[in-house]
């Protein structure tokens, strides 16, 4: 059996083949699947997907088509004649100068004269009604929607529950018992007269009715559930300025006019134009399917919604939202293609088809034994070629007993549990902070052996001071105000003046002024601890530091690990500032200041004595930057920040102190078998240090840095690789090594955490990508299988848990409904051979099927996490399902015929609302007449009514 499931019902938890998918839906076979359309509902349905793959990279054809060959640009998809565009009076009222249309395919059509006879970006953004540093007004928000649109792409509507109840109708079985129920009223009527001969078709219509409503219904809240989800995976945060301040607001509110703020990492939420920025690059690929990014500036000023930033900042204006972009048309061409298949619903299916076929067969056999024995019976008494009414009566419920015991016997709800279950832990997951984008994460987190995670922000509160400096050849620890005092009067007015100068002009941080007149620092966390360490300085010193202006912005990303600015001089001459990881600066630097102001070589004394401060900030847990400056004369618009000769100004220590919680999370990781490595960008002893706080570093693990580990031979790789505790200075490209090694060589299942742009790779190749729903970017985020909406590494190994908890509640469930389905088999079976009657009828088999179906999946596959769980080691990659103590189980519970209790028990916990309560007294009833008495011994009977009693209501 193990071996017919992993033959056909074997599929990978992440990017299955097609193969594989089709493999396994064409083993389940069509003959022990009673409901086609319930049973694959969860699943995409392969042949569509394949054409909305090929509508979409039509649309995708035509959209390149237009953008990049130059004369389809004038006939693009809209149409080849020009429009006239006219206003309406509801326009003109509002105080809008520009049609939506006309607005819209000047963006999307790249439309340069257009967007020259309208005044440029400038123009624009006038008819419109904003202005660039103070965005648009809240106050006609409705207005711009009403003309310019809703940011929201028109979805297919929802099914109802009546839709719902049309999908449960269409279960063959069901039908062959409504006609068998039909049957039997006519015939009975016929027969037995009325009332009393419709009684047994009857009940058998309102339990197929019961059953049908009931099913129904929980699915319709499943779906409900996934639609939630599904809002709030796509429920996407940005920045816009509006009123004049910063704000951070849904992509749905997004208006045309607004001034949307794109960093490296985002993807753009609408159609707009480049209004002003440094060195943006937009990756058009998901798009146009074209490859190469391309530069946006002033010259070249559309930005299509749906691409991404690859790199540099921008501020842009929207100029068309939701059905008006392309992308929008682009989105709504798609069919909910459904959520990939997981691995556990796969194997369930495989396990339902082989219990449907033995269901199968022992349904027949019990038909066959009930006909030959009344055909026996028959022959014996009256003859065989007697024949009354009351003899087609019963067979009619014959047959109905046979198609109810395929009813009971085919495990249609074992599949279907499995989306009940992870659709249930993703709901709560959302409560705790994670949202679960992939279904078959969850499954996978609970057999994770390895989570490589960040350091900063996940492991650390991310809320970040300047703790100490060093400058002019000193190292200080920023306390207090007199500390201020001291520095004040330690260093030259010109180091003061350069060191201000470069905290204020090297950052890409920003104070706005929100609407009550308080003043925020926007930025990340790095930078907002030395933007706010200037502001603390600044009352020493006036605002006349800072009168340059910008010329050349690097923004910083984590490849590169530093930001460059270029300034122009109020004197005359232009001068770079460079602030970044300190050894990295440090190697860049051949002098630095001293207490005078004054440039100084730095000589290999001051070096190491540079390095050993570095290091002892470090150890203290800091995490450490550098500012460095170099005066130019002239430079080259379009080269980078030079590579050495610069100055060195500052050395920061900033404190990031381990959050509350993660080394409890730690300890508990290690309880349960999951090793945990850090990857940081940062430096090996700040790494080392809080490795060390945290539990994750131990007497033999090593720390490594990231170039050394890079460099290493495949051998050395495989010794070296399960020691690893700690990786420093890493790149993005570091990590996703770690990765495929680790999948690679020692077949560990790899839970991942990234937040930046680069991270993206290491997220897809990981069994689990977890993105940072904080500190994280949108193209993260996209490629990840998890967000964790807190960033807090205890929110990662509550993933982990409720995975387990999926996985053993499934097990459960499993055996449950085995020992029902196969004591259900046997009795029918065994009582059709020796009484010639089947001891549960159709009705009753009815109820048996809804409890164990519906109410049974819903008491036990919502089972929440408990410690336990978390005590025994990961179920590792390929491990079977039906496992041997599963089996061993399910043959003890057979020989004792444990199951009325079980299914006691179980049922009394689905309990929950009062509905529930009379179905499932009414169903125990049923139940505790027929087969308890009649067929268990009073032994059982017993034990059943303890454990009824015992169960607290
Ligand atoms: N805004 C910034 N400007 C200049 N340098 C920075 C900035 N932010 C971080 N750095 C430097 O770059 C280093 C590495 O950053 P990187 O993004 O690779 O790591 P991280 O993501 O911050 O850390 P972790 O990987 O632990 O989450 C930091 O240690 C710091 O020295
Ligand atoms: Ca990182």
């Amino acid at each position: 059996m193990e071996q017919y499931l992993l033959d056909n019902f074997d599929l990978p938890a992440k990017n299955p083949s097609e193969e594989a998918q089709r493999r396994w839906r064409s083993a389940v076979g069509s003959l022990v699947v009673k409901n086609r359309r319930r049973r694959f509902r969860h699943v995409p349905d392969l042949d569509q997907r394949h054409q909305d793959h090929a509508k979409r990279r039509s649309v995708q054809e035509k959209i390149r088509v237009a953008l990049y060959v130059q004369q389809a640009a004038i006939t693009f998809i809209g149409g080849a004649k020009k429009n006239e565009y006219q206003l309406t009076d509801y326009i003109i009222k509002a105080g809008f100068s520009i049609n939506p249309e006309e607005l819209a395919s000047i963006t999307s059509k790249h439309d340069l004269k257009a967007l020259k006879m309208h005044g440029g970006v400038d123009g624009i953004s006038k008819k419109v009604r904003t202005t660039f540093d103070r965005g648009v007004c809240a106050t006609d928000l409705d207005t711009r929607q009403s003309i310019y649109g809703v940011n929201r792409y028109a979805e297919k509507p929802s099914r109802s529950f009546w839709m719902f109840v049309w999908d449960a109708l269409q279960d063959t079985t069901l039908i062959i018992l409504m006609v068998c129920a039909l049957l039997s009223v006519v015939v009975g009527l016929a027969s037995e007269g009325w009332p009393k001969g419709m009684y047994d078709g009857l009940g058998i219509i309102l339990s197929i009715l019961l059953v049908v409503m009931v099913t129904a219904a929980s699915d319709y809240k499943q779906s409900l559930q996934f639609k939630e989800l599904d809002n709030e995976k796509k429920n996407i945060f940005i920045h816009v300025t509006r009123d004049g301040g910063r704000q951070k607001i849904s992509i749905f509110d997004l208006v045309v006019g607004d001034i949307v703020h794109l960093s490296i990492g985002d993807q753009v939420p609408a159609d707009g134009l480049f209004i002003h920025g440094y060195s943006l690059l937009i990756d058009e690929s998901s798009l146009s399917g074209e490859s190469e990014p391309v530069y946006t500036s002033q010259d070249k000023p559309f930005i299509l919604a749906g691409t991404k930033v690859q790199d540099g900042s921008a501020k842009m204006i929207v100029t068309a939202v939701g059905m008006r972009t392309e992308w929008g048309r682009l989105m709504s061409t798609l069919s909910e293609g459904g959520e990939d298949e997981t691995p556990l619903q796969v194997k369930l299916n495989g396990v339902a088809t082989i219990i449907g076929k033995i269901g199968l067969v022992f349904a027949t056999l019990t038909f066959v034994v009930l006909m030959t024995r009344f055909l026996i019976d028959k022959g014996l008494t009256v003859g065989l070629s007697n024949w009354y009414s009351t003899d087609a009566l019963t067979i009619v419920n014959y047959f109905a007993t046979a198609v109810t015991i395929i009813v009971v016997a085919v495990p249609e709800g074992l599949p279907l549990a499995v989306t009940l279950s992870l659709a249930f832990a993703m709901k709560k997951l959302m409560n705790d902070k994670a949202l679960v984008r992939h279904l078959a994460a969850c499954e996978t987190m609970g057999s994770a052996g390895t989570i490589c995670t960040d350091k900063t922000g996940t492991l650390t509160t991310n809320h970040m001071v300047v703790d100490k400096i060093w400058i002019a050849e000193v190292s200080k620890s920023v306390t207090s105000n007199s500390s201020l005092e001291e520095l004040n009067s330690a260093i030259s007015s010109s180091a003061w003046s350069l060191l201000l100068q470069g905290i204020f002009e090297n950052t890409s941080a920003e104070v706005v002024k929100g609407n009550d007149d308080k003043q925020t620092v926007l930025g990340t966390p790095t930078e907002i601890a030395i933007f706010e360490y200037g502001l603390s300085l600044q009352g020493y010193r006036d605002a006349e530091d800072r009168s340059c202006t910008k010329v050349k912005v690097e923004p910083f990303n984590s490849v590169k690990k530093k930001m460059a600015v270029l300034v122009s001089l109020p004197g005359g001459g232009h001068r770079w500032f460079c602030k970044g990881a300190s050894e990295i600066i440090v190697e860049m630097c051949d002098k630095v200041i001293d207490q005078d102001g004054d440039v100084i070589p730095l000589s290999d004394d001051r070096r190491k004595n540079i390095t050993d401060t570095i290091n002892s900030f470090a150890s203290d847990a800091l995490r450490t930057l550098c500012l460095a400056f170099k005066d130019v004369d002239e430079f080259d618009e379009n080269a980078d920040s030079p590579p050495n000769g610069f100055t060195l100004i500052i050395i920061f220590g900033i404190k990031d102190p381990v959050r509350p919680g993660v080394k409890e999370a730690v300890q508990s990781c290690i309880t349960a078998g999951i090793i945990v490595r850090m990857v940081t960008g940062d430096n090996i002893n700040t790494a080392k240090a809080i490795a060390k706080e945290c539990g994750i570093l131990t007497d033999d693990g090593i720390a490594i840095e990231g170039p050394d580990f890079r460099n290493k031979s495949p051998e050395e790789m495989r010794d070296l690789i399960p020691k690893i505790q700690v990786m420093a200075r890493s790149l993005p490209l570091d990590k996703h090594l770690l990765v495929t090694n680790l999948r690679g060589m020692f077949q560990e299942v790899v839970a991942v955490t990234g937040d930046g742009t680069n991270d993206a790779p290491a997220l897809h190749e990981a069994d689990i990508g977890l993105a940072m729903g904080i500190a994280g970017t949108e193209v993260a985020k996209e490629s990840a299988d998890v967000i964790v909406l807190d960033d807090n590494f205890t929110t990662i190994i509550n993933v982990a848990r409720w995975g387990r908890a999926v996985y053993i509640n499934i097990q459960k469930f499993v055996q449950f409904q085995l020992t029902v389905n196969i004591v259900a088999l046997v009795i029918n079976f065994v009582s059709a051979c020796i009484t010639g009657s089947a001891p549960l009828t159709a009705v009753q088999l009815l109820w048996v099927n809804m409890i164990m179906d519906t109410l049974g999946a819903l008491a036990l596959a919502t089972e929440p996490p408990n410690d336990e769980m978390m005590k025994r080691p990961p179920t590792g990659r390929g491990e079977s399902f039906i496992t041997k103590v599963m089996l061993r189980s399910l043959e003890v519970r057979m020989v004792t015929s444990r199951s009325p209790t079980a299914l006691m028990t179980y049922s009394w916990r689905v309990i929950s609302g009062w509905i529930q309560v009379a179905f499932a007294i009414l169903a125990l009833l049923i139940f505790l007449n027929s087969f308890v008495v009649q067929v268990c011994p009073a032994r059982l009977l017993f034990g059943a009514a303890f454990v009824w009693k015992s169960t607290p209501a």
